[in-house]
């Protein structure tokens, strides 16, 4: 079923994941489209809300902002390992398991399949299988018995043409209730959109929290809304800037 979400509001607190739900996917990772729109979709938001706006990634922080430019913006990264709060503070979760040992194994696979992408985070790994969707099934079975064998430590985050490999203990969700817990977040109505199996967690919390959970396009979900797509999703959030242009345009003939 598809609900609508409601319109969003400056005084709530936004949480965004960004490959597909920000950004359009791409071929690969680094083929993603940053375009200046976007950033000043969130320099804005960032500015209405107080900066209660907060970036939630499976990406790196490092890469984010490399691709971004905004090392003042709140982010968590490596699915809730690394986050950095509004106050500028990066806190990285300390990890257990022997994630090298799992890159190590990971090596026949890619010889042997070049079309794979193998992006080596530090504290996690992900294999991409978008260039070659046919090996998905094969792949996932093999990563998962590799990552049973390796002990409860770690675990497969399974994702878009994507199996990422990290430890357990963090995830999207704790990344969330740790904002919230923080000014300039505490205190409002979170409201967390995503699109990808690692967002359930964000959701799920969100909804113990009263918040809005907002699923990006089709699949089954935890989610109380949905959006259909990057464009929706970028549609409404500029509500808030354009309701607030509108307001400053009002103003201004007020004062004139
Ligand atoms: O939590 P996110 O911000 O959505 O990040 C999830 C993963 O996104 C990236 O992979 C996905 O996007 C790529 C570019 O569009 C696409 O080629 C790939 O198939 C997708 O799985 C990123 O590379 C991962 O590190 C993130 O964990």
């Amino acid at each position: 079923m598809t609900v609508a979400p409601p319109p969003p509001l400056p005084a709530w607190a936004y949480f965004l994941d960004v490959d597909g739900t920000l950004i359009d996917l791409a071929p690969t990772p680094d083929d993603i489209q940053v375009d200046r729109e976007l950033l000043r979709l969130i320099e804005d938001l960032h500015r209405l809300c107080n900066g209660a706006v907060a970036l939630i990634s499976g990406r790196a922080l490092a890469d984010l902002d490399h691709r971004l430019g905004m090392p003042q913006l709140p982010m968590a990264g490596l699915h809730g390992f690394e986050w950095r709060n509004a106050a500028g503070n990066v806190q990285r979760h300390a990890t257990a398991g022997d994630i090298r040992s799992i890159e190590q194994q990971l090596l026949p696979l890619r010889r042997r399949y070049k079309q794979l992408i193998f992006e080596d985070k530090g504290t996690t790994l992900a294999l991409h299988y978008r260039q070659a969707p046919r090996l998905g099934g094969y792949l996932h079975r093999w990563v998962r018995n590799l990552v049973r064998l390796a002990g409860k430590d770690l675990q497969v985050q399974p994702g878009k043409r994507v199996i990422e490999i990290k430890p357990r203990g963090h995830d999207k969700g704790s990344a969330i209730k740790d904002f919230m817990a923080q000014p300039p977040f505490f205190g409002r109505t979170p409201v967390f959109i995503g699109d990808d199996q690692t967002d359930e967690h964000g959701f799920v919390m969100v909804n113990q929290m009263g918040g809005i959970s907002i699923k990006v396009g089709r699949g089954r979900t935890q989610a109380s809304y949905r959006l259909a797509h990057v464009a929706a999703v970028l549609d409404w959030l500029r509500q808030i800037t354009s309701a607030n242009e509108s307001h400053d345009k009002e103003s201004n003939i007020a004062v004139t």
